[in-house]
């Protein structure tokens, strides 16, 4: 609806549907806009919530962000609006829902379907990292599945125009890299290491560094304690290409462009994406 970005959105424009899911800040409704009969994903935040975290320039950041960027596997965002008490996003709508519930009905995924989506975010990211834009969010979690079965990469909450790299921490400890974690200066390789973390939980079910406390994940973070678990079977290939993205220096990280030559990623995933 590129015409219509300019416009003044409010609630009356939408027939709202059922939730889809409910996140930290707000309800996500499906809704139909009603002129275009175009079916969009709404995602309502309480202002007073986002006062309380602080989190308002962050809206401003992701919209601002998100209007630049034009891919399959990024999930659109058309516009927002607010009234007294809300901001609404008026997303790209996934059919196919969240792709961490997926992965917990499926347990882990094959090295098929893994490489196709690892491939798929690879190629998402490079167009994000060509515009300056670092997503820094990486997760089961922000990852959607359109009406094709490919994954779209969404909540750009926590995203980033490189030349203003910022200290603040991110979401789940799980999947930041060590500079992230040590809070140094980050760049763009931090999307990298959360996409080699993301091959490991496609691939075994668990993240890599996952540990009953905080501190250890943390530790078992900064010291790089990779190890690949004898169930399930998973090729040595897959494991050289994850040993490659999970550096802990962020300047010897595997280029997203080498990971889409990589033997494992060119047997196995599925250019349609
Ligand atoms: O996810 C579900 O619940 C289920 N679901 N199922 C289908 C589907 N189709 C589209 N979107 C969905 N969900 C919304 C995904 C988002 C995209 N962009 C976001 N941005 C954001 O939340 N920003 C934000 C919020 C609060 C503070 C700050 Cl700082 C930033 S959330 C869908």
């Amino acid at each position: 609806v590129p015409a219509a970005e300019k416009k003044r959105w409010t609630l009356s424009d939408f027939d709202i549907g059922k939730p889809l899911g409910r996140g930290k800040f707000g309800h996500v409704y499906i809704a139909r806009e009603k002129r275009s009969n175009h079916i969009v994903a709404l995602k309502v935040l309480f202002k007073s919530q986002l006062k309380q975290s602080q989190v308002e320039h962050q809206i401003r950041r992701e919209v601002e962000i998100q209007s630049h960027l034009r891919h399959p596997n990024i999930l659109r965002l058309y516009g927002y609006f607010y009234d007294q008490k809300r901001v609404y996003l008026i997303l790209e709508y996934a059919p196919k829902g969240e792709l961490y519930k997926e992965l917990q009905k499926c347990k882990y995924f094959s090295e098929k379907r893994a490489a196709t989506y690892v491939a798929s975010l690879a190629r998402a990211l490079i167009y994000c990292h060509g515009k300056h834009v670092i997503h820094r969010d990486i997760k089961p979690e922000n990852l959607l599945i359109g009406a094709k079965g490919e994954l779209k990469i969404a909540d750009f909450g926590w995203a980033v125009h490189t030349f203003n790299r910022r200290r603040t921490m991110c979401g789940t400890l799980d999947y930041l890299p060590p500079e992230m974690v040590e809070s140094v200066e980050h760049d763009a390789n931090v999307d990298i290491w959360s996409l080699g973390v993301l091959c490991y939980e496609f691939l075994y079910g668990v993240p890599p560094f996952e540990a009953k406390e905080h501190s250890d994940t943390y530790k078992r973070i900064v010291q790089v304690d990779l190890k690949f678990p004898p169930k399930p079977i998973v090729s040595s290939a897959a494991k050289d290409l994850i040993s490659q993205m999970l550096v802990k220096d962020s300047s010897q990280r595997l280029p997203l462009h080498k990971l889409l030559e990589h033997p494992w990623i060119v047997q196995n995933a599925d250019p349609s994406g």
